[in-house]
């Protein structure tokens, strides 16, 4: 129980380091951790005022992500397990900047908004707020969005612990694999790279509820290495090459987590040397061809669409509107923005290419797909699709994107399909691409309409993208601010690796000249 003036005088003992100014964006508040104290204690008084406001259970997530280890971060979790709902976002960033003696007024306000509404607010006699701790401990991200969800819906979609999230997850995971007991020890093997992670402590919580379906290596598990460094669903995304410190055998199949557990990216090196990275599109393309395959078979007559981002390389795109006739929708990039799409249809898979994201399952489809798999009358191969459907709707975490629930789904699908890495890859040739970052005096000059597809300001920008777009084959490149770090993000894809450097490099070049790029003009790649 605390009392509003006693909240505030504790509030002091946190201060604001001057001149600071956060904003809460799609990974909520992320720096280095030296400046974050007043945050975590704001963002704690936050987080009662919106579980008084939706007398539920809000989640408070302390983590530094795929970030380095001396950054640190902290996000809200709403009641249905997803991501701070965007009005809020605003009273975050708020009282994160509000001056001390100034937040007594910005937390009133919220109080007047949100809660007491058109009520007189009494000075002296505010509101005793009264919380219920309940402290998880260290868990990953997913793991705390998923306990929310059960925590409000009272248990109906599975246990509010963490041994109810291992419980939930595994014996789907046995459920969908149960025919395919046929695999060899090899074809069970995963390599997993925890980066260093709380991700990797929990794979090993974890695996004896597996009943040996799964057998991984564990690698970077925190014992050593530092967190993120060198390794992780990020690193290995960006640099597209493997953790370092890692014996990969050529063929073997691995993936790496990032910090937090909310990234997946798999991958493998053939037998000449060359790295293979199945990434967030090649994730949801394997997802997505198993649903509908499976759909097909039941005979129910769902939608299934892919959201996606721009920086889904083309070939994905091409690929599952052309080949595989599924829906794909293109988004802001941002998680937040990829779910809300996901929810318009039956079944909606969303990733980022970065390897963050989910399947989607409606109430309605969840419904049928109940009906169908208990429904007495339906032929084998009805009642099997059904079946495969239904856990698989208990095997993914729809409240955000998982890399644990992610991978058992990965797993779960080759094994069905008895399919190996190697032909889940084949299933489409990714264009090749880079990222670079140009830094700018003020990013925010840049304004992008199209799903961030195209640059309207500043003048001439999109123009000058477009000339040079033009000298490539297969070629397509686009700019946008990053909302996490104080730089201007340039894409490019290509025909060839050299198409796609040189492009890249052009266009960060314009960014550079036409939107106050500072420091020494981008270089060339070598
Ligand atoms: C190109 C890229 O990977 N961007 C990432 C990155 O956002 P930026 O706004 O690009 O900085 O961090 C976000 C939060 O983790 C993630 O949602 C997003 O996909
Ligand atoms: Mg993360």
């Amino acid at each position: 129980m605390a009392e509003f003036q006693e909240v505030l005088k504790q509030s002091a003992l946190h201060p604001k380091p001057a001149g600071l100014c956060l904003q809460y964006g799609t990974a909520g508040f992320r720096t280095n951790a030296k400046q974050l104290d007043h945050i975590m204690f704001r963002m704690g008084m936050l987080a009662t005022l919106r579980s008084k406001k939706t007398q539920a259970t809000i989640g408070v997530m302390v983590t530094a992500s795929h970030n380095p280890e001396e950054d640190n971060g902290v996000k809200l979790v709403d009641p249905m397990g997803e991501m701070l709902t965007p009005a809020w976002e605003d009273y975050a960033t708020q009282l994160a900047n509000a001056e001390q003696d100034d937040l007594a007024r910005a937390v009133k306000e919220v109080i007047q908004k949100e809660i007491l509404l058109n009520q007189r607010i009494v000075e002296s006699k505010l509101e005793t707020f009264t919380l219920m701790y309940l402290y998880y401990g260290l868990v990953t991200t997913p793991q705390l969005h998923y306990m929310v969800w059960c925590q409000n819906t009272k248990g109906k979609y599975g246990e509010a612990t963490v041994e109810g999230y291992y419980r939930k997850h595994c014996q789907a995971y046995v459920q969908l694999t149960k025919n395919a007991s046929n695999r060899t020890d090899d074809q069970k093997h995963l390599c997993v790279d925890g980066a260093n992670g709380i991700g990797a402590l929990k794979v090993r919580e974890m695996e004896h509820h597996l009943q040996k379906g799964l057998q991984i290596s564990l690698f970077n598990d925190g014992s050593k290495g530092k967190l993120n460094h060198q390794c992780g669903a990020d690193f290995v995304k960006v640099q597209q090459k493997p953790p370092a410190d890692i014996e990969i055998n050529p063929g073997e199949r691995c993936c790496s987590f990032d910090g937090d557990a909310d990234r997946i990216v798999y991958y493998y090196t053939d037998s000449d040397g060359r790295f293979h990275l199945l990434d967030g599109d090649k994730i949801a393309t394997l997802i997505s061809t198993f649903l509908k395959e499976l759909l097909t078979q039941a005979g129910l007559d769902l939608n299934i669409a892919v959201v996606q981002t721009a920086y889904a390389n083309g070939s994905s795109t091409l690929y599952l509107e052309n080949t595989m006739k599924v829906i794909v929708k293109c988004t802001k990039t941002g998680v937040k923005h990829l779910h809300h799409e996901a929810q318009k249809f039956d079944i909606g898979v969303y990733f980022e290419a970065n390897g963050h994201g989910t399947v989607l399952f409606s109430q309605a489809a969840v419904e049928k797909i109940q009906q169908l798999a208990e429904d007495a009358n339906s032929d084998d191969t009805k009642k099997r699709a059904a079946l495969l459907l239904q856990s698989t709707v208990n095997v993914i975490n729809q409240t955000v994107g998982d890399a644990i629930s992610d991978m058992l789904l990965i797993e779960a699908i080759l094994a069905v399909r008895g399919m190996t890495v190697q032909q889940w890859d084949a299933m489409y040739t990714d264009l090749p691409n880079r990222q670079l970052k140009v830094k700018v005096s003020d990013r925010r000059v840049i304004d992008t309409t199209d799903a961030e597809r195209r640059a309207v300001s500043p003048a001439g920008l999109q123009d000058a993208i477009d000339s040079l777009v033009k000298k490539y084959r297969q070629a397509r490149s686009f700019v946008r601010p990053s909302g996490t770090e104080d730089v201007v993000r340039v894409y490019a894809e290509a025909e060839t690796q050299e198409s796609a450097d040189a492009l890249a490099h052009e266009v960060s070049l314009a960014v550079y000249r036409l939107a106050g790029g500072v420091g020494d003009e981008p270089k060339p790649l070598q």
